[in-house]
């Protein structure tokens, strides 16, 4: 996910390669992110602790602590940066004991992030003064959407925009399966897969229309439309999608716990 971000804010010249410090224990990863993009890389997370502007935090909640602990204080020799958290269950409570009185703003971030069509939510730490604000969000606006929500929202956010990219790539291949079921060659079922899904997502973006008004002008009586919906229906998808959705939130909490 780190990586989809720094793609974007490059391709954007939200800031340029020799302004970003990368740190990443794998030397492998090093030594592609500074022939990729052009950045700074490091093997020590402490020299990302002399960030003046914004510290992304990407890493894996699950090392959260053991990187927290071995950082030295921020804005040590200058400016306090913020923090951007984008660690899925992680709450600010947890990032506020690891970095006190450092502003923090928590956010989830998704992976169409690389080709600037994400959303982020973010919700701001206690510490976050409205420039702080400001600056992760400009960070985040050069990759996709944002909004703002309560910092008790976000496992939910998690569990749609965060993981959602995972659950419509399954539907596209899914329908993709059911094409070639159909028989269609492959690549032609491929093809009328993604363009269904990105269609009808810019259909329903550009007239607003209910979802539920766009399937109902797609369903004429007995016809074909109503015979797949019947199907998806005894298939239980809108309850697969309430509990996956569900089930990712819930997995969020235990993240942060
Ligand atoms: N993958 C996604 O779609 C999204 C991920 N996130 C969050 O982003 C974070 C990263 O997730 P992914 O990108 O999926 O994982 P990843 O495994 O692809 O990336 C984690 C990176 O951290 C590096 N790393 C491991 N230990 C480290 C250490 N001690 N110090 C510094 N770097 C270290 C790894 O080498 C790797 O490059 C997680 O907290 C996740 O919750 C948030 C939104 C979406
Ligand atoms: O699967 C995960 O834990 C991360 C967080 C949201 C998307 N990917």
């Amino acid at each position: 996910m780190g990586e989809s971000l720094l793609s974007r804010l490059i391709t954007r010249a939200a800031y340029q390669p020799g302004d970003i410090l990368i740190s990443d224990p794998m030397q492998q990863r090093r030594e592609f992110l500074a022939q990729q993009y052009g950045v700074g890389v490091t093997a020590d997370n402490s020299e990302v602790a002399a960030a003046t502007e914004v510290l992304l935090l990407a890493i894996k909640p699950q090392v959260f602590e053991s990187v927290a602990t071995a950082l030295p204080s921020l804005g040590q020799n200058g400016p306090v940066p913020v923090i951007l958290s984008i660690l899925a269950g992680v709450p600010l409570s947890k990032l506020e004991r690891a970095f006190p009185g450092v502003p923090i703003v928590r956010s989830m971030p998704n992976t169409p992030a690389t080709v600037g069509a994400g959303i982020t939510a973010i919700a701001p730490g206690t510490q976050v003064q409205p420039e702080h604000l400001d600056r992760a969000k400009t960070v985040l606006q050069a990759v996709g959407d944002v909004v703002q929500v309560p910092e008790s929202l976000m496992d939910a956010v998690t569990g749609l925009s965060g993981s959602g990219p995972a659950y419509v790539a399954i539907f596209i291949e899914a329908l993709t399966d059911g094409g070639v079921r159909a028989g269609l060659p492959r690549p032609i079922a491929a093809q009328l897969a993604l363009q269904t899904v990105l269609g009808t997502a810019t259909l329903i973006q550009e007239t607003q229309l209910h979802p539920a008004e766009l399937k109902d002008r797609v369903t004429s009586p007995g016809g074909t439309t109503i015979a797949g919906v019947a199907q998806l229906e005894k298939a239980g998808f809108r309850s697969a999608c309430i509990e996956a959705v569900q089930a990712a939130t819930e997995r969020s909490r235990q993240l942060g716990s």
